[in-house]
């Protein structure tokens, strides 16, 4: 209201506060807000995400609690720590203050001294993305929210695996089961060693003031599903398995109960070096029979993914069902395709397509009802990645997604996918809704084309090759590729090796069990094998170049289509490959690889030193009996490379 002359009279407000006498301004007009301290105020901002009665709460809390002591119990001593639920640095903020009326009063438990039998271990239980964010922005170095609002994280000294210090325990459960000796990557232990660096991990802990707990699951398929409980001391390696692992639903977590297998992740702590069987400070061991899994000396946390793949690899095989290192989707059509290949060799690229629907990325089972998911979301390479070669991926970088050893500007917080200081293997992990036209449940009918991916260092091999059913076999088995630079330790440019059933880094039992099982249900469902390579071309690596993801794509389409059933083909000499004429988009010139190659010479050379390799590499498997492909051994070992 307006006072004479424009002045406010002292005690009336002009709609700018009052003024008194003194002409200072003292606006209490707005009605102050409910709380009577700044802690008051911060108390009311957050409330419990019950939707249960409290006492409903306290029992699923107790019951939970209880099996994770359990899963914590030393061997030695059976009982598991005390614990209690909740973030430590919350439970100080509350002790003391005036607490609203409608929180009880949580006496907290003192954490005076390290010793595990004295002290409570806060566990904090499928924490939300949010919460793990700020877990990790407050407590671990190198965590940054990035511009498109990813959490950058880092692994440390340990940015791919580490195959040379995987061990599985060779025990009455396995030692006749599993495949071991040459060329397997299960390397053993003795389970007392197991126990020991269990005990370490568990020690260690158990000397936290909190452990973050992921209660989860793997296969989509409902009758195959398989509880995980992941057990981690860094919020990175909980939001990365919460976006790798199926998510439960409130309902599901409630009727969870004891988990199927457990994964001890102590990856900050160094194994003993004095224990039998190390070959370093890094140790990733797997009990089948005690379904357990421990990790100490590496923080890279594709080791829990793949870890709990071998697992699944043991598993799925015992029901009949086989797995599958693939990437997989749908066409409209309902047309489903698998992509094999071992790492960086493009299943998470060429599966995520935007005409079409993605089933996974990365891991898979082929039931008697078809095909599922393993996993919950998607682990993509993204070194080079840009939003006009890889538009989908590109989006689900947001927030919720975990970017692994990236690099990005200081100020603007925008990544550098080019850059390669930290690794040449970052890594995008996100759920896989996170990708636009995904399936959910990940599920499909049985495949009509079974692609595999070989990236051929030494550009050898036709971009594309239509494969007979003993060639997608002898391939398959082969598991040809080169491995990329980063993936695993050590690897520092391609180098091709071949890898059974396309991720022998992760099979546990002999790849011609997979192979039995593959060619029996490519043959029962009438599946078309494929072989592309999306590797060199024109040259080996460092005189050709990579073959560009857009003709990749337009061969894919054309198997897809069915393009390439309908086209003409010729067979190559040495490997006998079916190789196109014709595929829409693509130079034809390329299909036939010599025709790329300036020296005529070297090209037939390198052909006939891959196919050497690929011959010495078969023998292994030419002699072994068990696993039900000995009819087909002569007729595998025949369809591979004639010279
Ligand atoms: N012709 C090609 N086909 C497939 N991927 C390619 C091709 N050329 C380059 N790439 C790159 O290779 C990498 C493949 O990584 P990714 O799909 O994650 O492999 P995988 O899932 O098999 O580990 C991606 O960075 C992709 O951009
Ligand atoms: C993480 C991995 O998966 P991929 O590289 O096949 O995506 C790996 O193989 O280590
Ligand atoms: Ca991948
Ligand atoms: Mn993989």
């Amino acid at each position: 209201m307006e006072a004479n002359n424009g002045q406010a009279r002292p005690g009336t407000t002009n709609g700018y506060g009052s003024r008194g006498d003194d002409g200072v301004c003292h606006d209490d007009s707005a009605t102050p807000v409910r709380a009577n301290t700044v802690d008051e105020l911060h108390s009311l901002q957050r409330k419990p995400t019950a939707a249960l009665s409290s006492s409903q709460l306290e029992e699923r809390h107790k019951q939970q609690l209880q099996s994770i002591s359990a899963s914590l119990a030393s061997t030695t001593c059976g009982i598991g720590p005390k614990l209690v639920k909740g973030d430590p640095a919350r439970k100080k903020e509350m002790v003391g203050k005036a607490l609203p009326h409608h929180q009880h009063h949580i006496t907290v438990p003192t954490i005076s001294v390290s010793d595990s039998d004295l002290k409570f271990t806060h566990v904090l239980y499928n924490l939300s993305p949010s919460e793990l964010y700020e877990h990790a922005i407050k407590y671990e170095k190198g965590s940054f929210i990035t511009s498109s609002g990813a959490l950058a994280t880092l692994s440390g000294a340990k940015t791919g695996r580490s195959p040379r210090d995987k061990r599985v325990v060779k025990d009455e459960t396995t030692a006749d089961d599993l495949w071991w000796g040459k060329g397997s990557p299960n390397i053993e232990m003795d389970e007392h060693t197991f126990l020991i660096n269990r005990e370490r991990a568990v020690d260690y802990l158990n000397s936290l003031d909190k452990v973050f707990v992921n209660d989860q699951f793997l296969n989509w398929d409902p009758n195959n599903r398989i509880k995980v409980r992941i057990i981690s001391a860094r919020a990175y390696h909980s939001l990365f398995m919460h976006n790798m692992c199926i998510r439960p639903t409130y309902e599901e977590l409630e009727n969870f109960g004891e988990p199927d297998f457990t994964i001890y992740n102590a990856g900050q702590f160094p194994c003993n070096r004095y224990t039998h069987y190390m070959t370093s400070s890094t140790s990733i061991d797997i009990s089948l029979k005690r379904r357990e899994m421990v990790i100490l000396g590496t923080q890279y946390a594709g080791e829990m993914k793949k870890g709990l793949f071998s697992v699944m690899h043991y598993l799925m095989p015992k029901k009949q069902i086989l797995s599958l290192h693939s990437g997989c989707n749908m066409g409209r059509a309902g047309d489903v395709a698998l992509f094999f290949g071992l790492s960086g060799t493009g299943k998470t690229t060429l599966s995520t397509d935007r005409n079409r629907i993605l089933i996974g990325d990365d891991e898979h089972c082929w039931s008697d009802n078809g095909i599922s998911n393993i996993e919950g979301g998607c682990y993509a390479k993204c070194i080079d990645l840009s939003q006009e070669k890889e538009p989908d991926i590109w989006d689900a970088i947001k927030f919720g997604t975990v970017l692994e050893n990236v690099v990005f500007d200081e100020h603007s917080r925008e990544v550098d996918y080019t850059e390669k200081s930290v690794t040449e293997n970052t890594r995008a992990a996100y759920p896989i809704e996170y990708i636009a036209n995904a399936k959910i449940p990940c599920v499909g009918p049985h495949p009509k084309n079974v692609i595999l991916l070989a990236c051929d260092a030494f550009g050898v091999l036709p971009p594309v090759s239509k494969l007979s059913h003993a060639q997608t076999m002898y391939h398959f088995i082969s598991g040809y590729t080169a491995l990329v630079a980063g993936t695993e330790d050590g690897i520092k440019e391609p180098q091709a090796t071949f890898s059974a059933c396309f991720g022998a880094a992760f099979i546990m039992l002999h790849p011609t069990r997979y192979a039995a099982m593959l060619a029996d249900k490519m043959k029962k469902h009438g599946a078309t094998g494929w072989l592309v390579n999306t590797g060199w071309i024109g040259g080996s690596y460092g005189v050709g170049e990579r073959i560009s993801l857009a003709y990749t794509r337009k061969i894919i389409d054309a198997i897809h289509s069915g393009e390439l059933l309908a086209t003409g083909y010729k067979r190559t000499e040495v490997f006998g490959l079916d190789i196109p004429t014709k595929v829409e988009g693509v130079p034809s010139e390329l299909f036939d690889p010599i025709n790329t190659w300036e020296d005529k010479d070297s090209y037939k050379l390198t052909l006939f030193k891959l196919a050497d390799l690929f011959k010495r590499n078969f023998k292994v498997f030419t002699n072994h009996k068990n696993g039900g492909v000995s009819d087909l051994a002569d007729e595998i070992a025949a369809a591979g490379p004639n010279f």
